[in-house]
């Protein structure tokens, strides 16, 4: 089985889909995690984030593999952990430019189809373009405010400049962004993060066990 949880910006996917996936005993994917790498390899490297083909030719010259656990996501390049440098505030800054390009969307949506099922995948796109065919489909929604406030104490930024930059990235992100037709939407703004998971386990089809 797949499940998708796709949403915008700090509206609880990831927190959503570990719960979800723990509870199903699968793992779950964090497809934005593979944007902010390569974000973050460019930036290292010193490139013009707009420019796919040097981007995407540094890319595939170090590639990356994303290790996806029920209890988090981590990402490696070789013996390297990138993990704990993706959530900056310049990876924040940088990643809706990165994820904009055809080419790194391409390069991302292949190593997420070359993946085992049964698993909870969570982005923007998994219930549109990359996994039109999973079983169930979620997107996740609450206001600008209301996500700035719980992501005020993942970063240094007051909760205004968060806010801001979220209401920047949703309008960057919104090409990419749009709900799958047939995905449950949920406002997560006045529900707990438990009742988020439990709201979208109690609507998943009976699963068999070689589901
Ligand atoms: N329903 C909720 N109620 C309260 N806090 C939540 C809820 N959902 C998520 N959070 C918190 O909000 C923050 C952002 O959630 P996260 O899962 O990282 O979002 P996303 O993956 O969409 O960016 C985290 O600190 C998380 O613990
Ligand atoms: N499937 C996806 C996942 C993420 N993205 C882009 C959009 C976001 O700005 C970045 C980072 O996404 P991520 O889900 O890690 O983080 P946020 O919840 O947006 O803070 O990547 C995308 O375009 N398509």
């Amino acid at each position: 089985m797949i499940v998708t949880i796709d949403g915008v910006a700090a509206s609880g996917k990831s927190s959503v889909s570990s719960g979800v996936a723990r509870a199903l005993g699968v793992p779950y994917v964090s497809s934005g995690l593979l944007y902010r790498a390569a974000t973050l390899l460019g930036l290292e490297a010193g490139l013009d984030l707009h420019g796919a083909a040097k981007l995407l030719a540094h890319l595939q010259a170090h590639p990356l593999r994303l290790e996806p656990l029920a209890g988090g996501n981590r990402v490696w390049q070789g013996e390297r952990e990138l993990t704990g440098g993706l959530h900056s505030t310049r990876v924040d800054a940088g990643v809706s430019v990165v994820a904009a390009l055809p080419d790194v969307r391409g390069w991302v949506d292949a190593q997420l189809r070359a993946l085992p099922a049964p698993f909870v995948a969570e982005g923007r796109d998994m219930g549109t373009t990359v996994f039109p065919q999973a079983q169930a489909k979620f997107y996740l929604t609450a206001s600008p405010r209301i996500r700035a406030q719980r992501r005020a104490s993942e970063r240094p930024e007051d909760v205004p400049a968060i806010e801001a930059a979220l209401v920047r990235r949703d309008l960057l992100d919104r090409v990419q962004s749009a709900p799958a037709p047939d995905a449950v939407v949920i406002d997560t703004g006045p529900l707990t993060l438990d009742g988020v998971i439990q709201t979208v386990l109690a609507q998943l089809p009976q699963r068999t066990p070689s589901a």
